[in-house]
C-alpha cells in the first residue's frame, strides 16, 4: 500500500510537471518541477525535447539553450489526469547514463528505472497497472540538428515501449518484463542509431557519423604523427539529370554513385559519407603521404568513366573533388571539411571532372570573391560595366549577319574583367538580374542608335542566365526594354544555353512562346554540351542554335567533332533552324564547317568582341573588308 501511494505520488508529480508545461510556460517549468533535483540535466548547454504521446495526439515541446518553445502549437491537447503515456527527453551535452539515472531517481525516485545503453525507462504504475512510462533517451546532438523524422521515431518508440509494458504487466509477466523491454528498446535504439548516423538513401554514414569518425582519426593521427585526408566530392551537373529525368532516376544514380565511390575506399580507416544532395565526403586515415590521397582521387575519377545505366538510361556523370590533408590544411573536422570544400570549388572552376589539393591561397581567393561581390554591388551604379560586340558572319558573302553583346567590367583597380570572372558570382548572388536588365537595355539602345545613324539594320543577341529566366516578369521586362529603346522586337535575339533551358523545360517553353509571340528571336547557346534533348528541341520555339566552341576547336583534325557538327547542322536544317558555329579561329575550321553547310560563324577569325566605337566600322557597307577573314576571302 505504501508502495502504491509512492507510485501514485510519482505519477501526480509527473502529471503536475506536464500540466505546468501546458499552463505556466516551459521556461518556468524548467526552473521548477523539471529541474527539481535534476539540475544537471538542464543547463544552458542543454536542449530538451519532450513528446507526450496522448490518445488525442502528440504534444511536442522543444528547448534550446534552456529556453522552451512550443514547436507544434497546432496539436496541443489538454491532458486528463493519469492519461500520460510517454515522455521523451534528449540532451545536447552527452550525459552519462548514471547522471540520467540519478535524474530519474531523484525526480521520480519511486519509479522503477531500467537502464539501457542510451536510454532509461521509467514505468509509472497506477493501481498495479502501468499507467504511463517515461522514456528518457540520451542524445549527443543539439536538438536543432536532429531531424524531424528521427524525433518522430523516438516518440514512436516511447509509445511502443509503453504499450508493451502495459501488456506485459497486465499479463503478469513481471519477471520477464524488464528483460524483454530492454531487448525491445535495444532494437529500437538500433533503428534510431541507423537513422541518426546513416543516410537513408545510400546507406552510407551521414555527416554526423563522419564527424565522429574523423574526430577519432585526428586524435589518433596526432598521437602517431600521421596524415589524414579529407575529400569533398560534388557531382557535376547532377541537377540537370534530376530535373530532366526526375528524382527517382536521380536517387538511383546517387545510390549507384555511392557504391562506386565506396569501392575505391575500402581500406580500414576509410569512411565514405553522404553530406547531402549530390555531395559526398571521404576520410582516408591510412595514408602515409599526400600521394596516397591523390591515388585514391584518380581512382574515383576513373570509376566514373563508365556510364551508369539507370532505368534504361545511359548516364555519364563526372565528379569534382577537393582534398585537404591533416595537419597541414587544418587540425579540426570543420577546418578540414571546409578547406576540402573550397578546393572542390577550385576543381569545378578548373573545368570539372578533376581534383584539387587545398592550398592556402584558395582561402585568399574566397576572400577575393567576397570583396568582388561587394565591388560588383556598386559597379552598376558607378557605370563600370560596358558591352563589347562580336559579329556573326554570313560566310557566303562575308557580311555581318548579326552581333552578340558581351558584357565586361571595367574595374577601377583590376582593369577589364572578363565575364567568366564575374558572371558566375553575379548568378550566385542574384546580381545577374539587374545586370542582365542593364545589358539588355544597353544592347537594345545601341542597336537602335546604329539603325538611326543609318547603318544596316541587324539583330543583336543578348545572353540570358538561369536566374533571369526564372524571373516572373521577364517577358514584361524585355517588352519594356524594347519599348524604351524604340527597337522592334525582331531585332533582338535572346541566347540561352541548353542547360539553362532544361532547368524547367515546361516553364521555359511557356516563356519562350510569349517572347516569340512578341517577335523576339531565340537561340540555343553552346549546343551539344548539355542534354541536347531532341524531344524538347522540337517543342522549344527556337530559331537558331550555336554549335559549341568545344566541337569547333578540333574540327579540322578530329573526325568525331566533324561528325557531331555535321549531325547538328543537318538536324537543324530538318527543324528549320539557323546554325551558328562558335569560336571559329582558323581558316581550316571555317573550311570544314563551310563544307558541312554551315553558313553562319562567329569567332576570332572574323573579329574579337569589340567596344561599340571599334565595332562601328564593321557595320559599314564594306564590312567584309574590315574583317580578319579578308585574308582568305
Ligand atoms: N576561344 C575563343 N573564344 C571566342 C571566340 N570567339 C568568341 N569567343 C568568346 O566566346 C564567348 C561567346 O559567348 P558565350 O558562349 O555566350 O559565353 C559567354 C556568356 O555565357 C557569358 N556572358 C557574356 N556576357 C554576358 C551577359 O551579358 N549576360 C550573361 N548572362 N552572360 C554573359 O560569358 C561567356 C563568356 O563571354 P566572353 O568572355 O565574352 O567570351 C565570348 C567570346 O569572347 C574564338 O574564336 N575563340
Amino acid at each position: 500500500m505504501a508502495n502504491l501511494m509512492r507510485y501514485n505520488d510519482g505519477l501526480v508529480k509527473l502529471d503536475l510537471w506536464i500540466r505546468r508545461l501546458l499552463t505556466m510556460g516551459a521556461s518556468d517549468v524548467l526552473n521548477t518541477a523539471l529541474c527539481d533535483g535534476a539540475c544537471d540535466v538542464v543547463s544552458a548547454e542543454t536542449s530538451v525535447y519532450t513528446v507526450i504521446d496522448h490518445p488525442a495526439g502528440v504534444l511536442t515541446f522543444t528547448a534550446a539553450s534552456g529556453a522552451w518553445n512550443p514547436m507544434m502549437e497546432g496539436v496541443t491537447v489538454p491532458l486528463r489526469n493519469g492519461s500520460i503515456c510517454a515522455a521523451l527527453a534528449a540532451c545536447r551535452t552527452p550525459l552519462r547514463v548514471d547522471s540520467l539515472s540519478s535524474f530519474c531517481r531523484e525526480s521520480c525516485e519511486l519509479f522503477q528505472v531500467v537502464e539501457m545503453n542510451t536510454a532509461l525507462l521509467v514505468p509509472i504504475f497506477e493501481e498495479g497497472r502501468v499507467a504511463a512510462s517515461l522514456t528518457v533517451f540520451r542524445m549527443d546532438e543539439p536538438f536543432d540538428q536532429v531531424d524531424e523524422q528521427l524525433l518522430q521515431q523516438y516518440a514512436h518508440t516511447a509509445s511502443a515501449v509503453m504499450r508493451n509494458f502495459r501488456l506485459m504487466v497486465d499479463l503478469g509477466h513481471h519477471a520477464a518484463m524488464l528483460e524483454k523491454q530492454v531487448e525491445e528498446c535495444s532494437r529500437a535504439e538500433e533503428r534510431i542509431r541507423q537513422m541518426a548516423y546513416y543516410d537513408a538513401l545510400t546507406g552510407l554514414p551521414n555527416r554526423r557519423l563522419f564527424n565522429d569518425r574523423l574526430t577519432q582519426s585526428l586524435a589518433l593521427a596526432q598521437r602517431q604523427k600521421r596524415h589524414v585526408a579529407v575529400m569533398f566530392l560534388d557531382l557535376d551537373r547532377f541537377k540537370l539529370i534530376n530535373d530532366t529525368l526526375g528524382h527517382v532516376v536521380g536517387d538511383r544514380l546517387l545510390m549507384a554513385v555511392a557504391k562506386r565511390i565506396k569501392n575505391c575506399c575500402r581500406r580500414e580507416g576509410d569512411t565514405v559519407a553522404r553530406q547531402g544532395g549530390d555531395e559526398f565526403i571521404i576520410k582516408l586515415s591510412s595514408i602515409t603521404e599526400v600521394k596516397d590521397a591523390l591515388k585514391v582521387a584518380h581512382k574515383i575519377i576513373d570509376v566514373f568513366r563508365n556510364p551508369f545505366i539507370i532505368d534504361g538510361h545511359e548516364l555519364f556523370i563526372t565528379p569534382s573533388i577537393g582534398i585537404s590533408i591533416y595537419p597541414n590544411d587544418g587540425r579540426t573536422c570543420d577546418a578540414l571539411v571546409k578547406n576540402a570544400d573550397v578546393a572542390m570549388y577550385r576543381a569545378k572552376e578548373q573545368g570539372r571532372n578533376s581534383f584539387q589539393l587545398f592550398a592556402p591561397e584558395m582561402n585568399a581567393r574566397a576572400f577575393e570573391r567576397l570583396s568582388m561581390e561587394n565591388d560588383m554591388r556598386r559597379a552598376l551604379d558607378r557605370n563600370e560595366f560596358i558591352l563589347h560586340y562580336q559579329p556573326k558572319v554570313n560566310v557566303e558573302h562575308g557580311r555581318i549577319a548579326s552581333m552578340e553583346a558581351l558584357v565586361r567590367w571595367q574595374h577601377p583597380s583590376m582593369g577589364l574583367v572578363p565575364p567568366s570572372r564575374f558572371i558566375p558570382l553575379a548568378e550566385e548572388t542574384g546580381l545577374i538580374v539587374p545586370l542582365g536588365e542593364w545589358v539588355l537595355r544597353t544592347a537594345c539602345r545601341q542597336n537602335r542608335a546604329w539603325q538611326d545613324a543609318g547603318y544596316p539594320s541587324m539583330q543583336v543577341a543578348v545572353n540570358l542566365s538561369l536566374r533571369q529566366l526564372q524571373q516572373n516578369d521577364l517577358v514584361e521586362m524585355v517588352e519594356r526594354a524594347l519599348a524604351d529603346a524604340g527597337l522592334a522586337p525582331g531585332w533582338l535575339i535572346i541566347e540561352v544555353t541548353e542547360s539553362v533551358m532544361m532547368d524547367d523545360a515546361e516553364e521555359t517553353i511557356r516563356t519562350f512562346r510569349r517572347l516569340e509571340q512578341m517577335g523576339v528571336r531565340i537561340a540555343i547557346d553552346d549546343f551539344g554540351t548539355g542534354y541536347s534533348s531532341l524531344h524538347y528541341l522540337k517543342k522549344f520555339p527556337v530559331h537558331s542554335l550555336k554549335i559549341d566552341r568545344s566541337f569547333v576547336r578540333e574540327i579540322a583534325f578530329n573526325p568525331d567533332d566533324e561528325a557531331i557538327a555535321g549531325a547538328v547542322i543537318s538536324m537543324a536544317e530538318g527543324l528549320n533552324l539557323k546554325v551558328v558555329a562558335e569560336g571559329v579561329e582558323t581558316v581550316e575550321q571555317m573550311e570544314v564547317l563551310r563544307a558541312l553547310n554551315c553558313r553562319y560563324m562567329q569567332g576570332f577569325l572574323f573579329s574579337e568582341p569589340a567596344p561599340a566605337e571599334t565595332f562601328i566600322p564593321l557595320l559599314g557597307k564594306e564590312a567584309h573588308s574590315y574583317l580578319n577573314f579578308t585574308k582568305w576571302c
